[in-house]
């Protein structure tokens, strides 16, 4: 956020827009900072309405947003694939971020948070960092991607000598995360890359768990997963996909979405024009003699003048952007 600040200070941001729309606890958080630094003001919206907003629209405007995992059941065999996602309710959604919330959404207007856990993506990148001395995310996944958990991790087949077939525990599966690591030796032998691996499996396998209980709760058999955690990360989308699949005999479906950690900012775009074209429908409704473009020049400098008008502005920079990034830039966060 001070490197926001500090660019807005620089570039004269303030003179340019009064108004930044803001999600996420950040926009909470820094709201008297917006205003005392840089003297600009905070459009506030809900973070979980604006994640669902801005999902919805992307999957208007991108055809191909929304992939799921063929052959999820051989993870190095699965490949990503387009999935229609036109006609998406109901579905659980899964925002991992620092943290995880849960949704169960029924329509457009129509979600409630389920559940969650304080398992995320910022505990992954904070294990990872105590664990291998990395200093980010982007090495944090290097790191586990050349790694291997059953190095660290006590398998099944570890315990069992095999599989314990009567419950259909393949020998493979984990039985118990980090549990090899109350050994000296084996503690010895391991890499930052085996724990790196170990940590992001860990984290993943406690994610697809949760999601899994809570579309069995609400009988749903789309789960829809989303956050930065997920980006330039494969490994975690292909276990959630294997996981979602393996434990509910193929009745459930991990989906993943391209732009897998914009849609709160896209969605708090969106919600910030629909509030401006409502309050200009209803200026031009009530006032004739005054003219819309003029009243919104007291909300905000630089903002568009109707909601088509700024859909169609998001929609071309998402056209432009349709490809998942990979830069290693700051994080893309919400907050
Ligand atoms: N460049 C990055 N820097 C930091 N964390 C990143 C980065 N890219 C991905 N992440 C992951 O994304 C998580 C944050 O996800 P995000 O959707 O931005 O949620 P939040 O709104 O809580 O910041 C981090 O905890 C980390 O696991
Ligand atoms: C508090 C949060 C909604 C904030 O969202 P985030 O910035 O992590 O995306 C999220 O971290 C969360 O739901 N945490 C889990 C809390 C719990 O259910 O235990």
């Amino acid at each position: 956020m001070s490197n926001f600040l500090l660019l807005a200070k620089q570039k004269g941001m303030a003179e340019l827009v009064t108004t930044v729309c803001a999600t996420g606890g950040g926009a909470f958080k820094f709201e008297n900072e917006f205003r005392q630094q840089v003297n600009m003001k905070l459009a506030k919206f809900d973070e979980l309405d604006t994640l669902i907003k801005g999902i919805l629209f992307a999957e208007v405007q991108n055809p191909t947003e929304c992939y799921f995992y063929e052959n999820a059941r051989d993870i190095m065999k699965s490949e990503k694939r387009a999935f229609d996602f036109s006609k998406p309710y109901p579905f659980i959604l899964v925002n991992v971020g620092s943290g995880v919330s849960i949704l169960a959404v029924y329509g457009p207007d129509n979600f409630k948070r389920v559940s969650g856990t304080s398992l995320g993506g910022g505990t992954f990148l904070g294990l990872c960092c105590l664990l291998t001395g990395c200093n980010s995310f982007e090495e944090a996944i290097q790191l586990a991607t050349k790694g291997d958990n059953r190095k660290v991790d006590k398998l099944v087949r570890d315990i069992y000598g095999g599989d314990y077939d009567r419950f259909g525990l393949t020998g493979d599966l984990v039985a118990s995360s980090f549990g090899q690591m109350h050994i000296k030796d084996k503690r010895s032998s391991v890499s930052r890359e085996d724990l790196a691996n170990a940590t992001l499996v860990t984290i993943t396998n406690n994610i697809g768990s949760i999601a899994r209980m809570c579309a069995l709760n609400e009988k749903m058999d789309k789960v829809v997963f989303v956050g930065n955690f997920l980006r330039v990360n494969p490994i975690s989308m292909k276990l959630l996909a294997y996981a979602m699949e393996f434990w509910s005999n193929g009745t459930l479906k991990a989906l993943f979405l391209e732009h897998e950690g914009y849609f709160g900012a896209l969605g708090c775009l969106l919600q910030f024009n629909g509030e401006i074209a409502a309050a200009l429908n209803e200026t031009a409704e009530t006032t004739t003699t005054s003219s819309p473009s003029s009243s919104s020049s007291s909300q905000s400098k630089a903002e568009p003048t109707n909601t088509s008008q700024a859909a169609e502005t998001v929609s071309n920079a998402m056209n432009s952007t349709t490809t998942t990034p990979t830069s290693n830039n700051v994080n893309n966060s919400d907050s």
